[in-house]
């Protein structure tokens, strides 16, 4: 028997029902709200990480552009001081003063170390070695005609040494090292003795080596770098150089150089006004030049698996950034000399940073929104269950009968109007059958209300046994019980209300303690045939009249006709 609805609904509308229980659209609401706020604030992350490694790239950028500026401007005038020796090696000037330059080197070329201190205020002074040491060095040559114009040009080059004298960010020290056994530079030498090991490890310097005619033969700028090794800081540089060429003869090499102890103070005030972060200056071959990390010089920064993702990196970009570990790590491949300014920010400096407030915040703020989203879904989850449960209780008291679960008498009537009306519609037959318990004020008067009441339930459970799928039972009255049975004709009818009088009449009903009971019910049947009448309640009063003709019978009976009943 099906007791689910009293009104029948369309197949489609029940499955979606089932589908769309209200539990299951609550999750669904929720889901959707948090999945959606999940993917803004991860659209918000995005948006951040994106400000984030756009701010790390543009304080790189200005540190490594303030580099790229002071090397290029270094250019500039290494090329400037190179056109002026050689203007000055065309038309060399006949003050006396500078003739007298030209006395002092004859007096003191032989000797093994010497100075020529001319008008230190205004120039600079010339160092050089003796014609031996020329002689037996390889790359070295005094060109005994060559050497006066060359002299009287590099007292000219001491003043403009002198006049472009560092007022720049990155200090540079300048250097004419000349193959005829001299040099001239704006690092002065602190005593005689130190003038050839000066000499000699300029002459050993790559810069100068380096511009051989084989070496550098288009007769351009160069750079050249060189690590500060560990406890000799003060070794390290970045220097750009040129040779001074003349009419075809390779007089010597001009250079501009750039310590690396300096361009390290430059990196260590670079980072202040920045919100953290450490720079590592590179060489182009990826050689650690100088670092403002504490164990600068002993540490390239990286781990070797590291060190071989920036490399890759850097084959096909000029700029670049990835997250290593904690930190992020961002680059730039300088102009001037090939080399890599690398910034590394770490993410304990990346949270005290505004970016790192803002990320905080972001996050907070999401897992307060998330909980309480949460939270407000357990409590409305409660809610809705605790609703559709009450809904569905008062839903089945509305429609049922709680004693006997069975349809109520609204119900049933209201089912029993659209299963006749159906079983008209498709010409069917249709029975009503009208049963009630004989005598059963006596069971009330004898063993109380409650052993009533067990007795109409057992009653109850017997006729829903009895009865068949598509047949409906429902209490009407107290004792009284009415059943459908669509497309049964009275004959059947009358079989089932045989079957269920004779249940009920053979069961023995406990309804005290060592008390047992035997009930009989009078049952009135009728069917639509009878007088192609689907009414219900016609019928339903015809199935009655028939139950009093058998309750006037003598009860324990069916009866079936208005004529005498049949036991
Ligand atoms: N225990 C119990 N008794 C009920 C309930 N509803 C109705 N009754 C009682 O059922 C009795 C019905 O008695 P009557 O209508 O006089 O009929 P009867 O005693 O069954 O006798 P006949 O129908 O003539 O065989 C009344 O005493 C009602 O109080 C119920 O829900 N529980």
């Amino acid at each position: 028997m099906r007791q689910n609805s009293v009104v029948k609904q369309p197949k489609p509308f029940i499955t979606l029902k089932r589908y769309f229980l209200p539990a299951r659209v609550v999750n669904l609401c929720f889901l959707i709200v948090m999945v959606c706020s999940t993917m803004l604030t991860w659209r918000e992350v995005i948006v951040l990480q994106g400000a984030y490694v756009t701010s790390q790239r543009s304080e790189l950028g200005n540190v490594s552009n303030a580099l790229d500026m002071q090397m290029q401007s270094a250019v500039d005038r290494l090329l400037f001081f190179r056109n002026s020796m050689q203007a000055a090696l065309q038309t060399p000037l006949g003050f006396k003063a500078l003739s007298s330059v030209q006395q002092a080197f004859r007096l003191l070329r032989a000797q093994a170390q010497w100075q020529i201190g001319f008008d230190n205020t205004r120039t600079l002074p010339i160092y050089g070695v003796s014609d031996d040491f020329v002689n037996q060095t390889a790359l070295l040559h005094r060109d005994d005609e060559r050497l006066p114009d060359e002299l009287t040009m590099a007292m000219e080059l001491g003043y403009l040494f002198r006049l472009s004298a560092n007022a720049s960010m990155l200090p540079y020290q300048a250097y004419y090292i000349s193959r005829a056994g001299f040099y001239i530079s704006t690092n002065p030498v602190q005593s005689e003795e130190k003038i050839i090991p000066t000499y000699y490890r300029l002459l050993m310097r790559p810069w100068f080596r380096g511009q051989q005619q084989q070496e550098n033969r288009n007769r351009g700028v160069r750079w050249y770098t060189d690590q500060a090794h560990q406890g000799r800081e003060k070794s390290g540089f970045v220097a750009v150089s040129i040779p001074l060429d003349y009419q075809q003869y390779w007089y010597g090499v001009l250079v501009l150089s750039f310590p690396v102890r300096d361009i390290n103070r430059l990196l260590v005030k670079s980072r202040e006004g920045q919100e953290g972060g450490q720079y590592l200056l590179y060489d182009s071959r990826f050689n650690l030049l100088t670092s403002t990390l504490k164990e600068q010089g002993t540490v390239s920064g990286f781990s070797a698996d590291e060190y071989n993702l920036l490399l890759a990196d850097m084959e096909h970009d000029t700029v670049g950034g990835r997250h290593l570990g904690s930190r992020y790590v961002s680059w730039q491949k300088l102009k001037q000399f090939g080399g890599v300014l690398v910034r590394i920010h770490t993410l304990r400096e990346g949270l005290t940073g505004d970016f790192g407030h803002i990320s905080i915040a972001l996050s907070l703020l999401w897992l307060l929104f998330t909980g309480m989203l949460l939270f407000s879904w357990r409590v409305i989850r409660r809610m809705v269950n605790n609703m559709y449960s009450m809904q569905n209780t008062l839903q089945w008291q509305a429609w049922f009968d709680p004693l006997t679960h069975l349809y109520n008498r609204g119900a049933f009537f209201e089912r029993a109007k659209i299963l006749s009306e159906q079983a008209h519609a498709e010409n069917l037959s249709f029975a009503v059958i009208q049963l009630d318990l004989d005598h059963f004020k006596s069971v009330n008067d004898h063993f109380g209300h409650q052993a009533g009441d067990l007795v109409i339930s057992h009653a109850a459970g017997m006729i829903s046994n009895t009865i068949g799928e598509q047949d409906v039972a429902g209490r009407v009255g107290g004792e009284e019980f009415c059943i459908l049975l669509p497309g049964s004709t009275l004959k059947q009818a009358v079989r089932v209300a045989e079957r269920i009088r004779a249940r009920i009449r053979g069961k023995e009903i406990l309804v005290q303690k060592d008390i047992t009971l035997h009930i009989t019910v009078s049952l009135g049947v009728c069917d639509a045939a009878e007088n192609g009448d689907y009414d219900f309640e016609s019928l339903q009063s015809v199935a009655d009249r028939r139950l009093y003709l058998a309750k006037n019978n003598g009860r324990n009976q069916v009866c079936f006709t208005d004529g005498e009943p049949k036991k």
